[in-house]
């Protein structure tokens, strides 16, 4: 694929943040550890908001999904029970799926809604400001001058995005985006969550670049007919030179 990149024209511009806006190590080496290292006193504290009561629901069902389809190394959780006090057997078993779909970095809709509850304590407290590479907010005045709408689209849940950019290093970046899709509309590799998005923004696909770091999303959002580019920054997974034929690459936004 010829290696020059422009915005072809495209009203709206998507993003992807682990890998694209934000480095992989801010998320893999600040955000996840943050999230692991305070989910059991979370869970202690919230565990009969109703908030949480439905993503424990949503985690158990995902569980007894994953034993039905003979998922390897599943943690079974055992059932939940509308005890005042936190049942302690329940809350362990709880804890070690968690910990499981971590160690495995999935990107399931329940642990990323509790992994945004626990950053959102991160961030008011200021323990956590949200990492942009220095690219990024030049490139979201420059692009919404040009009147581009942005919008990010990310396995981080909405509330996580929402906080990351509105606790960012570089102030709140949020003025500048129109809107965020999470895992809650599909996954990043299902070409229907790309077909889904344009449409409740309001466009064709074709008048969407999609910018992201991984060549399966990539794909899923071109079927969908998105223009789509792939960002190559610092530390993200080298990409096969069939995929590096398939799609424009670029360092960074400076190009855009
Ligand atoms: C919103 S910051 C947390 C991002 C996250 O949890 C993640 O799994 C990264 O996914 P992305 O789709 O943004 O690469
Ligand atoms: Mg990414």
């Amino acid at each position: 694929m010829a290696n020059s990149p422009s915005l072809e024209g495209a009203k709206v511009i998507l993003l992807d943040i682990e890998g694209t806006t934000t480095s992989i190590s801010f998320v893999k080496d600040v955000l996840f550890p943050y999230a692991r290292a305070n989910v059991e006193a979370y869970l202690r504290k919230q565990w009969g908001d109703d908030d949480t009561k439905a993503i424990l629901r949503d985690l158990q069902a995902l569980a007894e999904q994953d034993i039905s389809d003979g998922v390897e190394g599943v943690k079974p959780i055992l059932p939940l029970t509308d005890s005042a006090q936190v049942p302690e057997d329940v809350l362990q078993s709880v804890l070690k799926n968690i910990f499981w779909q971590m160690d495995l970095d999935r990107k399931t809709t329940p642990l990323k809604l509790l992994q945004g509850k626990i950053w959102k304590s991160g961030y008011d407290k200021g323990e956590l400001k949200g990492h942009v590479y220095a690219d990024v907010p030049e490139a979201f005045i420059r692009w919404t001058t040009q009147g581009k709408k942005l919008y990010i689209y990310s396995s981080g849940s909405v509330q996580a995005q929402i906080l990351l950019f509105g606790h960012s290093e570089a102030g709140d970046l949020c003025k500048y985006l129109s809107g965020y899709f999470d895992t809650t509309t599909g996954y990043k590799n299902e070409t229907t969550s790309y077909t889904t998005i344009a449409s409740k923004i309001g466009v064709q696909p074709e008048d969407i670049l999609f910018l992201t770091d991984v060549a399966a999303e990539a794909f899923a959002a071109s079927d969908a007919g998105m223009q789509v580019q792939v960002l190559i920054r610092p530390g993200n997974k080298p990409l096969l030179e069939s995929e590096l034929e398939a799609f424009r690459t670029i360092q960074d936004f400076t190009v855009l």
